[in-house]
C-alpha cells in the first residue's frame, strides 16, 4: 500500500499530522499516486501550441512584466528589484499585479515560474526574471526569448542525474549507459520535471533504452519508493540527494541554472517602450551587481604632491590600492592658525573601490603608507561604460547601439500614447 502526501505549500500544512493519522487509518487498502507520466510528444505539442497563439503587440498598450510569485526566486527577485530602487509596490499580498513607481508605464504580474516563461512565450508578458533551467524547459529554445542578463546572482544551481549511492559500479554517465541492466523491455526509468531538458539530453548521450516520467516536486523520493531508478533535478546544495542516498555521477550534469533577466523580441522590437525599460533596467542590475562586491575606502595619506600619493599606493598596494582605475587623490586644504586663508597642504585624501573580501587588507596596508582616517563605505551602484551586455542584445536584435541614442526613456515614454 502506497499513500503519498503534499511535501509543501499550503496543501502540506492543511495536511496536518492529525489529518495524517485519519488518512493512514483509512488508507489500508488505498493507493493514491501523485505523479503524472507524460510522454515528451505531448509536452512538446503543449508547449508548441503557445507559440502559434503568440499575441500581437497591438492587442495591449501597457509593458508587462512577469516575476515569480512563490518559491525561492520570489523573494530574490524582489530583492533584487529593491536593491536596484526598482521597488515593486504590491497593493496587498494576494494581488497579483503591481507596479514599480520608478518605471511608470511598466506593470509588474506575480506568476509561478513555469507561467512566466509560458506568458513570455505567447506574448501576454514582454520581460520576466526566471530561472535559466525553466526558461530552457519551458521555453525550449524559442527564438523570441532573448536573455538579456544571464547571471543576476541568485537561484544557483545545476540540473543533474542523480543514481542510488549504493550503486557502486555507476560512477560516470558511461558507466550507466553501459550498464546491462537496460533494454527495450526494461528501459532506465527517469524521474524529472524537465522533460524536455532529459529528452534532449539523454538522446545527445547516446541512451537507447530510456523512460521519462514526470512529477511536479520530491523526485528525490521516487528511486527509494521503485518508482523510478535515477532521477534528473536540480542540485543546490546537494543535501536532499545526501538525504535520499543518492549521488551525482560524472558527466550527469545537464545544465547550470541562476536567475535570468528574460524579453520577449518581439516586444522588444515593436512595443513601444520596452526597449528603453530593458535598457535603464539592464543598466542599474549590472551597476548594483558590480558594486555589491566593493566597498568604497577613503584615508588621509601624507605626501608632498598627488603623483606621489599616487605612486606611492601603487608600488606598496599593488592592484589593491590602484582601486577600479586607478586611485582618486585630491589635496586636503589647511587653515592659517587665524583661519583667515587655506593652503594646500601635506596631507591627501585617496578613494579607491576594494573587493569586500579584500577589506581589511586593503586597511592594513594603507596603514603601512602612512593612511590615517581610514571610512569604509558601502556602494549602491558603479556606473560604468555601456554594459557589454546591452552592445551584445543590440546586436542579437540586429540593432546599432547608436540606433537607441533616439529612443532615451522620456521621449520613449512620451510617445507611448501616440503608438
Ligand atoms: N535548491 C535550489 N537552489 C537554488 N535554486 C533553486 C533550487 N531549486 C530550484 N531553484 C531555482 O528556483 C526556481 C524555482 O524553483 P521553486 O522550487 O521555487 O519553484 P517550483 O519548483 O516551480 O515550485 P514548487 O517547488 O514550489 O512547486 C527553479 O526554476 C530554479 O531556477
Ligand atoms: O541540493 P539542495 O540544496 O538540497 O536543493 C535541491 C532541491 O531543491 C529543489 O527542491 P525544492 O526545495 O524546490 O522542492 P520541490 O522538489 O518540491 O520543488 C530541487 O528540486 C531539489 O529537490
Ligand atoms: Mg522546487
Amino acid at each position: 500500500m502506497t499513500c503519498l502526501l503534499p511535501t509543501k505549500s499550503g496543501k502540506a500544512a492543511f495536511l496536518g499530522d492529525g489529518l495524517r493519522r485519519q488518512i493512514r487509518r483509512i488508507s489500508a487498502r488505498l493507493t493514491v499516486r501523485q505523479s503524472r507520466c507524460l510522454t515528451c510528444a505531448s509536452i512538446r505539442q503543449h508547449e508548441s501550441a503557445a507559440r502559434v497563439y503568440r499575441k500581437s503587440v497591438e492587442s495591449r498598450s501597457s509593458i508587462r512584466m512577469g516575476i515569480p510569485s512563490k518559491g525561492r526566486m520570489a523573494e530574490d527577485t524582489m530583492q533584487l528589484l529593491d536593491d536596484c530602487q526598482l521597488k515593486v509596490r504590491k497593493i496587498n499580498p494576494r494581488q497579483y499585479a503591481a507596479e514599480i513607481p520608478n518605471v511608470p508605464g511598466v506593470e509588474v504580474w506575480f506568476q509561478r515560474a513555469t507561467d512566466v516563461v509560458r506568458k513570455l512565450v505567447s506574448g501576454d508578458i514582454d520581460i520576466g526574471i526566471v530561472g535559466y533551467d525553466m526558461l530552457r524547459e519551458i521555453g525550449n529554445q524559442d527564438e523570441d526569448l532573448v536573455v538579456v542578463h544571464d547571471a543576476l546572482g541568485f537561484g544557483g544551481c545545476h540540473l543533474a542525474i542523480a543514481v542510488p549511492s549504493n550503486w557502486e559500479d555507476v560512477i560516470s554517465l558511461r558507466d550507466l549507459l553501459s550498464d546491462k541492466r537496460w533494454s527495450k523491455e526494461r528501459p532506465l526509468r527517469v524521474i524529472t520535471a524537465y522533460m524536455n531538458l532529459a529528452t534532449q539530453f539523454f538522446a545527445d548521450q547516446g541512451f537507447d533504452y530510456v523512460e521519462l516520467s514526470t512529477a511536479d516536486g520530491a523526485l528525490e523520493a521516487a528511486p527509494a519508493m521503485g518508482a523510478a531508478d535515477c532521477i534528473l533535478d536540480l542540485v543546490s546544495s546537494g543535501t536532499t540527494l545526501r538525504e535520499n542516498n543518492l549521488k551525482q555521477i560524472e558527466g550527469g550534469r545537464v545544465l547550470d541554472s541562476q536567475g535570468v533577466l528574460v524579453a520577449s523580441r518581439t516586444a522588444l522590437l515593436n512595443r513601444p517602450g520596452t526597449l528603453a525599460v530593458i535598457h535603464e533596467m539592464l543598466e542599474r542590475i549590472e551597476a548594483h551587481l558590480r558594486a555589491e562586491g566593493l566597498f568604497m575606502v577613503t584615508a588621509n595619506i601624507r605626501g608632498s604632491s598627488a603623483v606621489e600619493v599616487a605612486t606611492v599606493l601603487s608600488s606598496n598596494g599593488g592592484q589593491l590600492l590602484r582601486g577600479l582605475q586607478g586611485p582618486t587623490v585630491s589635496p586636503i586644504y589647511t587653515y592659517s592658525t587665524d583661519g583667515s586663508s587655506s593652503k594646500e597642504g601635506s596631507y591627501y585624501a585617496v578613494s579607491i573601490g576594494v573587493p569586500k573580501s579584500r577589506i581589511y587588507e586593503t586597511v592594513k596596508q594603507l596603514r603601512k603608507v602612512g593612511g590615517s582616517g581610514v571610512l569604509v563605505f558601502p556602494l549602491t551602484y558603479v556606473f560604468d561604460e555601456e554594459p557589454p551586455r546591452w552592445s551584445a542584445l543590440m546586436n542579437n536584435l540586429g540593432l546599432n547601439v547608436r540606433d537607441f541614442e533616439h529612443l532615451k526613456i522620456g521621449e520613449e515614454f512620451a510617445n507611448d500614447g501616440q503608438a
